[in-house]
């Protein structure tokens, strides 16, 4: 493990009963890193982070977080900022004393003022939790995460119901933090906010990684697609082009750049308008489509 390891991961197991939820993972992660842990329904993911956050206990395998035991919330929760998925706020204190309370249960020192402000919920301060919005209750769940600006950082599905504003005012400040040094671990089944912000990725899928690295290692493994339709009486397009149900075409490639300017100097040289035309690389939903089709094969 070098001394820059935030996260250590091996041979991770955690069984309930007789059901393995997780097999033998293992994976670090780096200082200043964004890790997205991504993966299908019922894959493992909140088990293996119940286990790092100091949740849950492993079933076997060795975790180590900040070079601690995380199940030592003493020395590890004055670190650390989680944003789960459920917020647990009291509905009968006010927007600020949530934040106040939660926040001084880190151990860290900020402002209230200051992390509201964050979130833009400033002017609720005053307002009951109970009295919050789906998304407001989300940004203050943020706020506490950040409270004190955490050196790991665990952001567990963090834009479920945030408008667009929001959103992009949330990845702002996880960008400030990450400029700080500040280490994320993402969950999340947006996979083009993942595909956007992640380093590195661990996809898994039953218990077990089916992928891990960037996202140009991950979505190298399938071609990317152009797609196009003719119009009446051209003539038959490059032979790569495979005819789809509603009439259009489509050519699946390793090499997009190289197969598009053949394309179009084929258009070109016949004068035709290629209608509709698309080219695409591959994105993260075809690794996880590929995933399941692959399961229901097996
Ligand atoms: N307390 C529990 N008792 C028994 N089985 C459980 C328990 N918690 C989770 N499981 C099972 O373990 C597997 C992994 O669950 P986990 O919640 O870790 O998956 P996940 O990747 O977070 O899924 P999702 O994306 O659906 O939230 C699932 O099959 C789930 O049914």
């Amino acid at each position: 493990m070098s001394t820059n390891t935030v996260i250590d991961v091996e041979g991770l197991d955690v069984a309930y009963g007789d059901f393995h939820a997780v097999k033998d993972l293992s994976f670090h992660i780096e200082r200043g890193e964004l890790y997205a842990l991504l993966g299908t329904n019922g894959a493992g993911k909140t088990s293996t982070l119940e286990v790092v956050e100091g949740h849950r206990q492993a079933t076997s395998g060795t975790v180590r977080v900040l070079g601690s035991d995380p199940a030592d919330r003493s020395v590890v929760r004055p670190r650390v900022g989680i944003m789960l998925q459920e917020s647990g706020f009291s509905a009968d204190l006010t927007v600020a004393e949530s934040a106040r309370l939660i926040g001084r249960l880190s151990g860290r020192e900020d402002s209230v003022e200051r992390v509201l402000g964050l979130v833009d919920l400033g002017h609720k301060a005053d307002t009951r939790t109970g009295q919050l919005s789906g998304g407001e209750r989300r940004r203050l769940d943020f706020a506490t995460a950040v409270y004190g600006n955490p050196e790991l950082l665990f952001l567990d599905e963090p834009t479920t119901g945030l408008d667009i504003a929001s959103r992009d005012s949330l990845w702002a400040t996880v960008q400030r933090l990450r400029d700080e040094g500040t280490t994320v671990v993402l969950t999340t089944h947006y996979l083009e906010e993942a595909q956007q912000r992640a380093d590195r990725i661990g996809l898994m899928h039953r218990g077990t990684f089916r992928h891990q690295g960037t996202v140009a290692e991950l979505t190298r493994s399938l071609p990317a697609s152009i797609q196009f339709s003719l119009p009446r009486h051209a003539p038959a397009p490059p032979t790569s082009s495979v005819p789809q149900a509603d009439a259009s075409y489509a050519i699946e490639t390793f090499e997009l750049q190289r197969d598009l300017k053949q394309l179009l100097d084929w258009a070109d040289t016949h004068g035709v308008e290629l209608e509709g035309l698309s080219a695409a690389p591959t994105r993260l939903d075809d690794v996880f489509r590929a995933i399941g089709a692959d399961s229901t094969a097996s």
